[in-house]
């Protein structure tokens, strides 16, 4: 079975719903303390997806993400290495990073989002909402069609919710703009009703940059997102479920955030499909 790793403690508060959103897609989800991974009594290598998911980690002293970042940078482990070492090599084995609102925050700090360089040191920063408040509110996102993710595969648009304070994408630099454009990093956009990207409040709900929802890295492998999937995985957590239902009585039940889940876990048992016969005839000869 594919094997999630989701991370929780210090204020992380969105781990059950993120592990409930895996095993609905295939997977088994295993929450985890993070001071057990810092600790040295569970290693992320024995997993396929390393998760991070929403909430308040450090009650966002600092700004949000920051504290739970520095700790993967350079907290050691008992082996002399940082969490941060790990997760490279984590990567570097073809394996795959998801942060969702405050997780999404602590990949930015931490620099594994959008990490052009491939230095991972921050090259773009989530701040306070342009509207000075907390945001809860429904959003409707667009993938952009060049991003390069096994996460977003046959996704065109998806309704989600957002809640957040501090999911403003700031993207200083001309030249960091246009390479995260380049490569088409931005992977999620914030639409209106007409499906176009919109800087226009609510619907984009905190004023980013690119009106940018998500970002993946260079590699497709880190992907990390303010608006959160793992709260939409039934119709019925849809406020309008019953219009929406009476409407059009064959509507599927399933949430649009589900897809993304389905996406990563087939994409793992795609490899393992791949890989095992590889094996199998290293074997034989
Ligand atoms: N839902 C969340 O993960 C919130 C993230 C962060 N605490 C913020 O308010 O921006």
């Amino acid at each position: 079975m594919v094997q999630a790793l989701i991370l929780t403690g210090f204020g992380i508060n969105c781990e059950e719903e993120f592990a409930a959103a895996y095993r609905l897609a295939g997977a088994e989800a295993t929450i985890v303390h993070l001071n057990q991974v810092l600790l040295g009594h569970v290693s992320i290598h024995d997993y396929d997806i390393l998760n991070f998911p929403g909430g308040f980690s450090f009650g966002d002293d600092l700004g949000s993400g920051v504290v739970l970042a520095n700790k993967l940078r350079y907290r050691q482990t008992p082996s002399g290495r940082t969490l941060l070492d790990d997760i490279k090599e984590f990567i570097a084995n073809g394996k795959f990073v998801m942060g969702i609102c405050n997780g999404f925050q602590v990949l930015v700090k931490l620099g594994l989002l959008p990490n052009l360089s491939g230095n991972v040191t921050p090259e773009v920063t989530l701040t306070h909402n342009a509207s000075g408040r907390y945001e809860d509110r429904w959003v409707r996102l667009k993938v952009n069609p060049n991003a390069h993710t096994p996460f977003l595969k046959g996704i065109d648009t998806m309704e989600v919710p957002v809640r957040h304070g501090e999911g403003r994408l700031v993207i200083s630099g001309a030249d960091t703009l246009a390479h995260i454009q380049d490569k088409a990093l931005n992977c999620l956009t914030y639409i209106g009703y007409d499906d176009s990207p919109t800087d226009v409040y609510p619907h984009n709900p905190n004023g980013a940059d690119l009106n940018c929802a998500g970002l993946t890295d260079p590699t497709g492998q880190v992907f990390g997102l303010m608006p959160h999937p793992e709260a939409f995985l039934s119709l019925y957590n849809h406020p309008d479920w019953a219009r929406r239902k009476r409407l059009n009585r064959g509507i599927s039940e399933e949430g649009d955030g589900l897809k993304l889940f389905r996406n990563i876990v087939e994409h793992v048992q795609g490899q393992r499909a791949e890989a095992v016969p590889q094996e199998a005839s290293q074997f034989s000869s």
